[in-house]
């Protein structure tokens, strides 16, 4: 009889505080035991050699848009978990939006919830959406276990998803604050972007130059700021998403240190790629806030190892080939970075071989502040009783992404052609293999 379901076997295990050698054994999808300098000496009904591979807690990424039910056909629970297996991730926070009908209720919630029960394979968490029409149905959505709500401050660029006007702002900040709960904030200026974006098209400018151009670093320092300035007149929690910029992270730093209770997220996209990524690839590198300089990224870099973001998330949201092909208008198609399955590849390619990011910080951002900020007691952390969510990754392995290496709905990504250093060999999900060297192995789900 087995005592354990799984040990694995010296592996380097990463925490957000450590690097050891070790042992870890698993049971009813927990981590029962990790043991340094001694073996595990139990039986398992598997065993996992680790020895040479690196073992990190499961990424949880806390944004994205699988986009279903409703619009599954630009991504949806399935082909989006996958991915994020794929890439070493174990956890998910979708986005309310792009979903048809969007995350603004109850109903819709539980349509949601159902969908993510039957198809996801690594574990689906939920964010509310905050909109002009839906304050009274904030209570239930957070009594319904939603990680927080996510308001757009200009134009979401979906019909059902409207941005939110300052006085919504100002009444959903105070009835988010009433329950303890957190608002995300999609942070740009609908003045600044439409105002300039109109300008550019009067004048036949619509380069990618000029796109980015029309959506400048000032436009996300103006909703910043303006959204602190709620926050602190309502004491609502605040998160920030995708800050493109050092520039904008460090209107929120000076924020923090005067004592208001904000957090910060940025992407992988603003670390890995640049404008001239946008005027080679185009649509696929096509997203809002859009790509910076290279000076910007390399800001960026230094505003990660500094400790000034909190959190990495993909904002994963893709759409079908169809609109991310872009001629000669960067006005049109659709922004949004495909990227999920290659998070944790580029923290590594990007952050630690390249720019010396420790192995424990790209932790620190992708799980462990993830689930100390967003109340996941049980994850992001490798110790007894944590659950076992897990990321094996060998360190010594590269590999040039292509295409049909993507486990997504479509199979394209501003990624694809980038060699990276690291692979993800196995992912570990509440105890299962889901994936392990290049397969998805998870059993019971759809098309498995
Ligand atoms: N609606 C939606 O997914 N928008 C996302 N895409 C993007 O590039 N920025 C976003 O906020
Ligand atoms: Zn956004
Ligand atoms: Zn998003």
């Amino acid at each position: 009889m087995a005592n354990y379901d799984v040990i694995i076997k010296n592996g380097t295990i990463v925490t957000a505080d450590s690097i050891v050698q070790g042992d870890i054994a698993i049971k009813d999808g927990k981590i029962q035991e990790v043991s340094v300098g001694k073996s595990i000496d139990v039986a398992a009904e598997k065993e996992i050699n680790a020895e040479g591979l690196h073992i990190l807690p499961g990424l949880i990424d806390t944004h994205v848009h699988f986009n279903e039910p409703g619009r599954t056909e630009w991504e949806g629970l399935e082909t989006g978990s996958r991915g994020l297996a794929a890439g070493g991730a174990t956890s998910f926070f979708d986005m309310p939006l792009n979903s048809t009908p969007p995350t603004i209720n109850k109903a819709n919630l539980d349509l949601k919830k159902a969908c993510a029960e039957e198809k996801s394979i690594v574990n689906p968490y939920f964010w509310g959406g905050l909109v002009p029409e839906n304050i009274a149905d904030l209570k239930e959505l957070h009594e319904n276990g939603v990680i927080g709500f996510k308001a757009f401050m200009s134009p979401s660029g979906i019909a059902d998803f409207n941005h939110v006007d300052d006085e919504t702002i100002f009444k959903g900040m105070k009835e988010i604050a009433s329950f303890g709960s957190l608002l995300a904030v999609h942070a740009e200026s609908t003045v600044i972007c439409d105002q300039l974006a109109k300008e550019k098209q009067s004048q036949g400018k619509t380069s990618a130059r000029d796109f980015v151009e029309s959506r400048p670093i000032i436009s996300e320092i103006e909703a910043v700021r303006r959204i602190i300035s709620y926050a602190e007149a309502t004491g609502c929690k605040l998160h920030v998403v995708h800050a493109s910029s050092r520039k904008v992270v460090e209107v929120i730093t000076e924020a923090k240190q005067r004592g208001v209770d904000i957090t910060v997220e940025t992407c992988p996209h603003y670390l890995a790629l640049t404008v001239k990524d946008l005027e080679e690839k185009g649509g696929l590198a096509k997203c809002c806030p859009p790509l910076r300089d290279e000076d910007e990224v390399e800001d960026l870099w230094a505003a990660v190892a500094n400790g000034e973001i909190n959190v990495i998330a993909s904002d994963h949201s893709p759409a079908p080939a169809s609109m991310k092909t872009i001629t000669d208008n960067y006005f049109e198609g659709w922004g949004g970075i495909s990227g999920a399955q290659s998070t944790l590849n580029i923290m590594l390619t990007e952050g630690h071989f390249k720019r010396n990011l420790p192995l424990e910080k790209i932790v620190e951002l992708t799980a462990t502040n993830p689930a100390k900020l967003f109340g996941l007691t049980n994850k992001g952390m490798i110790a007894a009783g944590y659950d076992a969510d897990l990321a094996i990754v060998n360190l010594n392995e590269s590999f040039e992404l292509k295409n049909e290496d993507l486990f997504y709905r479509h199979q394209h990504s501003p990624y694809v052609g980038m060699t990276f250093e690291g692979k993800v060999t196995t992912t570990i999900v509440n105890g299962e293999i889901v994936f392990e060297n290049g397969k998805i192995i998870a059993e019971g789900k759809v098309n498995a």
